[in-house]
């Protein structure tokens, strides 16, 4: 079977602080991925630039904050982004596809099932499908706001061979290369932990949005859904071979030990949690360590109003998120039997499963920084 890459690259490897599509590197880039479908890759790219290719043509001078403003921006400058590479990939003789997503599509299976199979469809086909966040329509609170997270969700959607995250610089350092000239790169991460979410900063550029962070939290995402991840430069030609081949100039992320089956990465990854429970600490270890169910003595507080089958929100003690479930109780139950025992929970209200968050249907996420 063919093997898919996923190829993301980011505003600042597109464009420039002063916005406006680099034409130069579309080129450049769509030189690298014909390479790789030569070697029989199948290839996906998702890109971003609309909003920076855009905003000098509605006038403004730096890329805006507003967000009215940025998805003005984004409509001229997705119409820009897709020309230019249409007529890049064409010089290969590469025809290309469009695909907007917004997170709410992945919160619905119906609705990424229906994309799965046009990206399926359109590979079948041979064409190259470009896939961005659907930035006219997303909602601040349902943006993904950079691709990085976007393309880890598509990479495991796909089942990649690998996921290489284009950007400015050569890899994860030990801190942000631009303020500190000490820093150095870190060529291989096995298992992303608290240290390296805290070297990974802020963005660098007035363009790019997430930084070396969210690059991290996408490469957290993929690795859990089995797909390695590489993030780094691909600067000169025959980069983009180097980084298959395993010698790319940047950070190589291993697949983790903890495979999650898809129905797990649904509900940790793509699920819109509708409430938030806190739970006390026998609580939390059961569901940490013990790989126990919740149940409603280890409940200490409800927020938010949620329905039997809506997934929820964990936190510990600390009130930091431990994880997400399913939950078997609407909320106003669920604050009515709180901390009580089992016994005590069927004696006052009549639910299906006592447990408040069954163990299959749970996810744990303690090492997500938010
Ligand atoms: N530890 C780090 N290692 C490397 N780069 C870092 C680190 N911390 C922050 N950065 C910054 O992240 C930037 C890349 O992210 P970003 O500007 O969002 O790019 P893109 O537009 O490609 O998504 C780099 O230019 C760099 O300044
Ligand atoms: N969807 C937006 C992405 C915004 C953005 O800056 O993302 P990135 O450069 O990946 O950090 C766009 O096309 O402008």
């Amino acid at each position: 079977m063919q093997q898919t890459i996923v190829v993301k690259i980011g505003s600042s490897s597109l464009t420039s602080d002063e916005g406006g599509l680099n034409q130069a590197k579309i080129r450049f880039f769509a030189a690298e991925l014909a390479q790789l479908r030569r070697q029989g890759y199948a290839v996906l790219l998702v890109t971003s630039g609309a909003v920076a290719a855009g905003f000098r043509e509605m006038g403004y001078t730096v890329r805006p904050k507003l967000l009215h403003e940025k998805q003005a921006s984004a409509s001229v400058g997705q119409a820009l982004l897709m020309q230019a590479y249409q007529a890049a990939f064409g010089q290969h003789e590469i025809r290309v596809g469009q695909i907007l997503l917004t997170r709410s599509d992945f919160v619905s299976r119906k609705r990424i099932h229906n994309a799965q199979m046009t990206i399926e469809e359109l590979l079948r086909h041979g064409i190259l499908p470009i896939i961005n966040e659907n930035d006219t329509v997303s909602v601040d609170e349902l943006k993904f706001g950079d691709n990085d997270t976007l393309s880890a969700l598509v990479a495991n959607l796909v089942r990649a061979r690998r996921l290489v995250i284009i950007t400015d610089t050569d890899g994860l350092y030990t801190a942000d290369p631009r303020k500190n000239a000490g820093a150095k790169r870190i060529d291989r991460v096995s298992e992303i932990d608290e240290e390296v979410y805290s070297i990974a900063g802020d963005s660098g550029s007035m363009v790019g949005t997430g930084g070396m962070r969210s690059k991290v939290e996408a490469a957290r995402i993929a690795m859990r859904g089995g797909v390695p991840v590489f993030v780094g430069r691909v600067a000169d030609p025959g980069d983009m071979l180097l980084v298959v081949e395993g010698t790319g100039k940047g950070t190589y992320f291993d697949t983790s030990a903890h495979n999650l089956p898809m129905k797990k990465q649904w509900l940790g990854f793509h699920s819109q949690p509708h409430g938030k429970v806190i739970v006390d600490e026998g609580a939390e270890i059961a569901l940490v360590t013990r790989g126990k169910s919740l149940l409603p003595a280890g409940v200490k507080e409800v927020i938010g109003d949620f329905h039997p089958g809506d997934v929820i929100e964990v936190a510990g003690p600390t009130l930091r998120t431990i994880g997400r479930g399913v939950v078997n109780y609407a909320a106003w139950q669920l604050q009515a039997v709180r901390g009580l025992s089992t016994e005590e929970v069927q004696k006052r209200i009549d639910v299906s499963r006592i447990e408040v968050i069954h163990r299959d249907e749970w996810i744990t996420l303690s090492t997500a920084v938010k």
